[in-house]
């Protein structure tokens, strides 16, 4: 076997990306020899002890960083500050603290603070899930052909983004090196913004008069349901999303609610053309990435 990756790989917050890190690990044991799971729900740890997707796990996180040659934050982005002031006096010398947070100049801001000379910080990002959350939602092919977005900071070194650039090809990631700002920027387009949607759109839907929403649900056309699908992520990670991105979520909501106008005008004035157009380039969006191979 060629030398891995890491020896010791720790996971703090196995849910959905946690336990799918772990499980790839398991399947491909050249990215770490070691695994180790922390996470304060203890009917999390539970389950993982019952998957057996990890090789120890721990309720404290403080305790289960010891020794560690990397360390991922895999939990929502609102308690990433507090976690890594609690752990970093606990790591090892040398060793890397890197996240996986949907949000990136909050959680760098949130982090940075406590990270002393010995620690190198390498913030990433997967752009891969579902709407599903928790030990049982992971599975190792999740992040196969899909992108991660690495957002150094100024303190990150070159040898700590070589490292984490083999660790999330090894999870079957391309990669991408990205300035924070734009990160965030592009992920509010691409990402926070039609979840916002999506939660609206239901939520718009069921405050319809009476009769009309019950038939929401009986003939949900197939637009629909996608959005339920989106919506039905969950409220604790999207939350903190919302509140952690607020700048960039903001400015996109503006440009889309001036779109929308537009649209809406188009509408009233039987604007043929506009309307066509309009529709003509979303179905060129949806067709380039079909030919890009990132949609199945
Ligand atoms: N869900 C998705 O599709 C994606 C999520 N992300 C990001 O990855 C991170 C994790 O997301 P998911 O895996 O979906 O969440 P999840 O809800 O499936 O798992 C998060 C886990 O963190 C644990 N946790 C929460 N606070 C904790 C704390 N203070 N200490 C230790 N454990 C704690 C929870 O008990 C839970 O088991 C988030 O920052 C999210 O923004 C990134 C890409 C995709
Ligand atoms: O399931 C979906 O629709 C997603 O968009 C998954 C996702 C959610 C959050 C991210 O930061 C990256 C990917």
């Amino acid at each position: 076997m060629n030398t891995p990756i890491f020896n010791r790989v720790v996971v703090i917050g196995p849910g959905l990306i946690g336990s799918s890190i772990l499980r790839r690990i398991q399947k491909d044991r050249s990215i770490a020899l070691y695994t180790v799971a922390a996470d304060t729900n203890p009917q999390v740890c539970e389950r993982v002890r019952e998957l057996a997707i990890a090789d120890e796990v721990y309720q404290d996180p403080v305790q289960s960083v010891k020794d560690a040659d990397c360390v991922v934050l895999a939990i929502p982005v609102g308690a990433m500050g507090e976690v890594a002031k609690n752990i970093i006096p606990h790591m090892k010398k040398g060793a890397i603290l890197t996240d996986t947070g949907s949000t990136k100049e909050s959680v760098i801001k949130a982090i940075e603070p406590y990270v002393t000379s010995d620690i190198v910080f390498v913030p990433a990002h997967p752009m891969a899930g579902t709407e599903f959350s928790g030990p049982d939602a992971g599975f190792e092919s999740l992040f196969e052909n899909r992108w991660c977005l690495i957002t150094p900071t100024p303190h990150t070194t070159q040898a700590g983004i070589d490292k984490i650039t083999k660790f999330w090809q090894a999870m079957g990631t391309n990669i991408r090196i990205l300035d924070i700002k734009h990160h965030d920027k592009v992920c509010a387009i691409v990402s926070h913004l039609p979840h916002l949607i999506a939660f609206t759109i239901c939520n718009t839907a069921d405050s319809l008069e009476d009769e009309a929403r019950s038939e929401v649900l009986d003939y949900a056309a197939s637009g629909f349901r996608d959005f339920t699908r989106v919506a039905s992520s969950d409220p604790t990670m999207w939350r903190d999303v919302f509140l952690n991105n607020r700048e960039a979520i903001l400015e996109m909501l503006a440009r889309f609610t001036e779109d929308a106008q537009a649209m809406a005008k188009a509408i009233r004035w039987k604007d043929e053309d506009y309307i066509t157009q309009t529709i003509q380039k979303g179905r060129r969006i949806r067709k380039s990435l079909i030919d890009n191979k990132q949609l199945q």
